[in-house]
């Protein structure tokens, strides 16, 4: 079984059936969660879920994060707006096990209307358990965000 991680998780009403489906999956594969919400079917605004699951995960309180909306789109722009954060839409296991492997993903996103249930679970599963090669891409790693010194 894969080791025991710490998931932070959240979805707008587009992902919500979806991210509770993949909860109760990750419970009861013995893994924490954090969940953010959605809690209901009113209308959120991603942003909102996305953000705070993505403080979660850069700040250590979680080991990995969780994200669905309709699309996987807008919870993916919001997370990568965080600089500690390397989130990846995926829609089918390879992906999920490449964008571990390769570029260390911390937070996968999910689109619930794009993707059926099973597959859903396929690269969750996926995506916990893969880990970073790290190596050769360590240097491509370090070059993702921009650096803020002035040029010299
Ligand atoms: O951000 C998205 C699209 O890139 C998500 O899929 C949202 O869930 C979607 O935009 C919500 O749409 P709705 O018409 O307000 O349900």
């Amino acid at each position: 079984m894969t080791r025991s991680l710490i998931v932070a998780l959240g979805a707008d009403h587009g992902g919500i059936t979806l991210k509770n489906r993949l909860a109760a999956a990750m419970a009861e594969a013995g893994h924490q969660l954090l969940d953010f919400g959605t809690d209901g079917p009113a209308s959120v605004d991603y942003p909102d879920f996305a953000h705070a699951v993505c403080g979660a995960v850069a700040g250590g309180q979680a080991d990995l994060g969780i994200l669905v909306c309709g699309t996987g789109i807008g919870m993916s722009i919001a997370a990568n707006r965080n600089p500690a954060i390397r989130c990846a839409l995926v829609h089918d296991v390879t992906t999920a096990r490449l964008t571990r492997a390769h570029n260390d993903a911390n937070v996968l996103a999910l689109g619930a209307r794009i993707i059926g249930e099973e597959v859903a679970l396929d690269i969750l599963q996926t995506f916990l358990s893969t880990p970073y090669e790290g190596g050769r891409h360590d240097r491509r790693l370090a070059k993702l965000n921009p650096s803020t010194e002035p040029a010299a």
